[in-house]
């Protein structure tokens, strides 16, 4: 059969689910997520996305995953990720978006033909594509579908079963890599396992751990990944007790419920299940092990969380130290990338105490991944705990060609090394940033109520507030200011003036159909009451066309 027909044939037997009210569907932050029943002509129609990216890309594998992450167990979503094992580039955002809205089958095979010849793909060369899912029941539907496009498109493709996210995003860039001098690593789940244990067990030389840690995993994929990856660590080298909780994958219905690190972070609370202990040191995975959270529960104070800003601040900490031991400090540009939502005070002391540079950028960990690879140390992580640590190939080399002079020199420079290849390079990966965490804990012989000790978190609120219209909220100055509608910044600015230490700002969701209100101040009840009075001012302006 000819490709063409080969498609339409596939395509018919994986229907798109017409949208209510003529709504369409949209690449977003996340690739598509939505209810699972809406995804399988989806999934389809990002496989042939899929193949002709490879194809563009001269062969390259590009890899999908399958998972909605924190979501519900009822969703899942379906994203690109491009061969270094990055997220899929801008431009092409908007082209998923038009192949997969295609009414019929028909006219999908039109758009599909459209991009061909306005992308010059050569459809005779091969294209690869590798896949994975998280432990949703739905995720079996939709790669079927996903694997029916690629044998439609004439693709090869390696269907890895059940990852994490990052363990996706770290075998494309190991198969894009395989058999050259910059390969990632090697091409399979147990060679993601064996890089970063033994890249642990070289950062720990010599330091131990103390105390038991304690890791939800949101009845997600993490759980049955971590008891695995627990497995390549050498008991004799490192001694690491793990106790590994809310592993239940067996029970979908579980999944992400009252557990995890989105609703520790979204809560401010420990999970109710198993009941916390107090003084544990605990951490949180999210549904697909891309974010974490750390926390304990004071038998004084009551709960204390360690969030995205904590671990960024943490790492930049100790690597910067690290540098100074390696005498690499004039070589070496180090920089933290933040959002907005990041607390002032993390911002304060990185810049000031840390004397590092800190970059804020839009929301979405695309834009903070693409500023910190302009490092060569690039810290960035998301308040929610999204993140990791990018070291340039320079950076690199120095850690590995430089001669110490002394044994301190050389402790620091291994440590480094270590640290390159303990670190996900890809993309936030809740199980290389825990494992960064107890390393650098274990350095500073640290609690984490040592770590929480380095400053204060200024109070804050962040608020959900529904509008009309959100399209109406338009931003600048990475989101820190509103553009449009006009004059609503100038009240934001009155309201802020009026509270001490204070800073606060109004967006419009990517994700949600809303717009998101943060407000800091001084204290708890002038952060409240800013966040109140910035939520009336949105409040107005979206409901005034
Ligand atoms: C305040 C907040 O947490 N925003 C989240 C949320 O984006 P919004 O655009 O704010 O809906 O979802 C994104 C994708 O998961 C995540 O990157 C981001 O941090
Ligand atoms: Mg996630």
């Amino acid at each position: 059969m000819a490709h063409n027909e080969k498609i339409l044939a596939a395509s018919k037997k994986h229907p798109l689910v017409a949208l209510e009210r003529g709504q369409l569907y949209k690449y977003g932050t996340a690739g598509f997520r939505m209810r699972a029943d809406l995804l399988e002509g989806v999934a389809f129609r990002v496989g042939l996305l899929a193949a002709l990216r490879s194809r563009k890309l001269n062969s390259q594998a590009i890899g999908v995953m399958i998972t909605a992450s924190h979501n519900p167990a009822v969703d899942n979503g379906v994203k690109i990720v491009d061969p270094m094992g990055e997220m899929l580039e801008q431009d092409w955002e908007r082209l998923a978006t038009a192949l997969v809205n295609c009414p019929t089958d028909e006219d999908l095979v039109e758009v599909y033909n459209k991009l061909v010849a306005e992308l010059k793909i050569d459809l005779t060369i091969p294209a690869k594509v590798i896949y994975g899912r998280d432990t949703r029941p739905s995720g079996h539907t939709l790669v079927t579908a996903l694997a029916d496009a690629l044998a439609a498109a004439d693709t090869e493709y390696v269907d890895y079963k059940i990852l994490t996210t990052p363990q996706l995003h770290y075998l494309v860039r190991a198969t894009n890599t395989e058999g050259t001098p910059s390969s990632y690593g090697k091409v399979s789940e147990v060679g993601y396992y064996e890089k970063i244990a033994s890249a642990f067990v070289r950062a720990m030389k010599g330091r131990r751990i103390d105390g038991a840690l304690t890791v939800d995993c949101a009845n997600g994929v993490g759980g049955p990944k971590l008891h695995e990856f627990l497995k390549y660590i050498p008991k004799d080298k490192v001694a690491f007790d793990v106790k590994v909780v809310n592993d239940d994958v067996l029970r979908p219905e579980v999944l992400n419920l009252d557990c995890g690190a989105d609703f520790v972070k979204t809560k401010q609370r420990a999970p109710p299940v198993p009941k916390p202990q107090p003084g544990t040191r605990t951490c949180s995975f999210d549904g697909d092990a891309d974010r974490l959270i750390y926390y304990w529960v004071d038998p004084q104070t009551g709960f204390f969380m360690l969030d995205g800003d904590r671990i960024s601040s943490l790492a930049a900490s100790f690597i910067g130290d690290l540098i100074e031991s390696a005498g690499l400090k004039d070589d070496m540009r180090i920089g933290v990338v933040q959002t907005a939502y990041a607390n002032g005070a993390s911002t304060h002391y990185i810049s000031q105490h840390l004397k590092l540079k800190v970059i804020c950028t839009p929301t979405g960990v695309k834009h903070l991944h693409h500023v910190a690879q302009g490092f060569d140390i690039g810290v960035y992580f998301e308040a929610n705990g999204h993140g990791t640590v990018l070291f340039s190939p320079d950076a690199l080399n120095a850690f590995r060609d430089t001669k110490p002079q002394s044994p301190a020199q050389k402790d620091a420079l291994d440590t480094l090394a270590a640290l390159g290849d303990l670190i996900n390079q890809t993309v936030g990966d809740a199980l290389s940033d825990m494992l960064m965490v107890e390393v650098i804990l274990a350095h500073k012989n640290w609690t984490l109520r040592d770590w929480a000790m380095t400053y204060a978190d200024l109070p804050n609120r962040l608020v959900r507030v529904e509008v009309a219209d959100k399209d109406l909220f338009e931003t600048t100055d990475a989101e820190r200011r509103l553009s449009k509608p006009s004059g609503a910044q100038e009240e934001i600015d009155e309201a802020v003036k009026k509270y001490k230490d204070a800073r606060a700002f109004a967006r419009a969701s990517g994700t949600e159909n809303a717009c998101r209100v943060y407000a800091e101040a001084a204290t708890r009840s002038e952060a409240n009451e800013l966040a109140d009075r910035v939520v009336r001012v949105i409040e107005r302006y979206g409901s005034s066309q």
